[in-house]
């Protein structure tokens, strides 16, 4: 099919996901005000070339899972499935955005041009080739690619890693699991469809639902301890932000329904994003 060079960058915009780049890149931020400096030209690397290869990497996945994508109905529109942009093409760009974005990565340093390459290949290779349809812990060794946008950034300033970084990374690392569980168990119908077995496809769902929290409360305390780094107000928000998680998280044991997910997912995103800006915010009163 022959589309104009605007609908393809509109095709391709949708199919890098920015409704989950912002938070990718809110974790490199938090990770680059961890640090103890802040060098400017490097962050704009990390936060340019980590843009790139992430959305390169959802290009990828969208270009490898056409046929699973087709029969769930939340993904049935993508510009993949409808026929806009090719297999080959979107395995092709994708590819090509993920190496552009290393290579953007290595103005900062080596270190984070790595991690930035480590998370599109976990995202790539070890979640969507080889966990994602065979293992129902997929996502769990999967949200390693979140971590790495986090190390991206931090190692962006630093050109290494330290405790902070670490805690952060596991923060986010555990963060995952309570994010797409609660959506997988909203969409359950159609991971199954698709043959994909996630945990709430394949376990009950009050199961899932007790994961979902237990995952949330061993997230919790890397979220708080990050206030030895940050300090008070970091504690203060940290701790009142994990209050009402898991006050969600319960709710969603109590009562494990498809509606209820959806809550617990539509809480997730906030609860990081308000974590990672206190994060940035409270760091960058401290730098001034
Ligand atoms: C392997 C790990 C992960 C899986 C399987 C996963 C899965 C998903 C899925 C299926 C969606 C809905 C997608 C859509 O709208 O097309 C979603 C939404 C989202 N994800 Fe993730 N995700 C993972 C990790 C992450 C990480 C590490 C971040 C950022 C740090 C993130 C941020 C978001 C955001 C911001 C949304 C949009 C939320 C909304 O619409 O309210 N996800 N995720
Ligand atoms: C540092 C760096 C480059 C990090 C990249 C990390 C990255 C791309 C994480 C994405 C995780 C994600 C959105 C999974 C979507 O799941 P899915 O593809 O199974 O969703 P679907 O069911 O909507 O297809």
């Amino acid at each position: 099919m022959a589309l104009s060079i605007p609908s393809k960058l509109i095709y391709y915009t949708k199919l890098s996901k920015p409704r989950i780049i912002w938070l990718l890149d809110l974790a490199a931020l938090g990770g680059a005000f961890l640090a103890s400096k802040i060098i400017l030209v490097n962050l704009l690397a990390v936060l340019i070339g980590g843009t790139l290869a992430s959305g390169g990497s959802m290009i990828i996945n969208e270009g490898i899972e056409i046929n699973k994508d087709k029969v769930m109905k939340r993904t049935s529109h993508r510009p993949t499935v409808m026929g806009y942009v090719s297999k080959k093409e979107a395995i092709v760009v994708g590819t090509f955005l993920l190496i552009l974005g290393t290579l953007i990565g290595l103005i900062a340093n080596p270190l984070s041009s790595m991690f930035i390459l480590l998370g599109g290949l976990i995202y790539v290779l070890v979640y969507t080739i080889w966990l994602k349809p065979r293992s129902p812990l997929n996502i769990v060794i999967g949200g390693f690619a979140g971590s790495a946008a986090a190390w991206a950034g931090f190692a962006a300033m630093t050109g290494k890693l330290d405790l902070a970084a670490f805690l952060l990374g596991f923060l986010i690392f555990m963060w995952t699991p309570g994010h797409f569980w609660s959506l997988a168990l909203r969409f359950k119908e159609d991971y199954d469809r698709a043959g994909i077995p996630m945990l709430p496809v394949i376990m009950p769902e009050n199961f899932s639902a007790r994961m979902i929290a237990i995952s949330n409360a061993l997230m919790i305390p890397f979220a708080i301890s990050l206030y030895l780094f940050v300090g008070i107000p970091y504690l203060i928000v940290s701790v009142a932000m994990s209050i009402l998680l898991m006050y969600f998280s319960i709710r969603l044991l109590k009562n494990p329904t498809g509606e209820e997910a959806w809550t617990s997912f539509k809480v997730s995103a906030p609860y990081l994003a308000i974590i990672l800006l206190s994060i940035i915010i409270i760091r960058l009163i401290t730098f001034i």
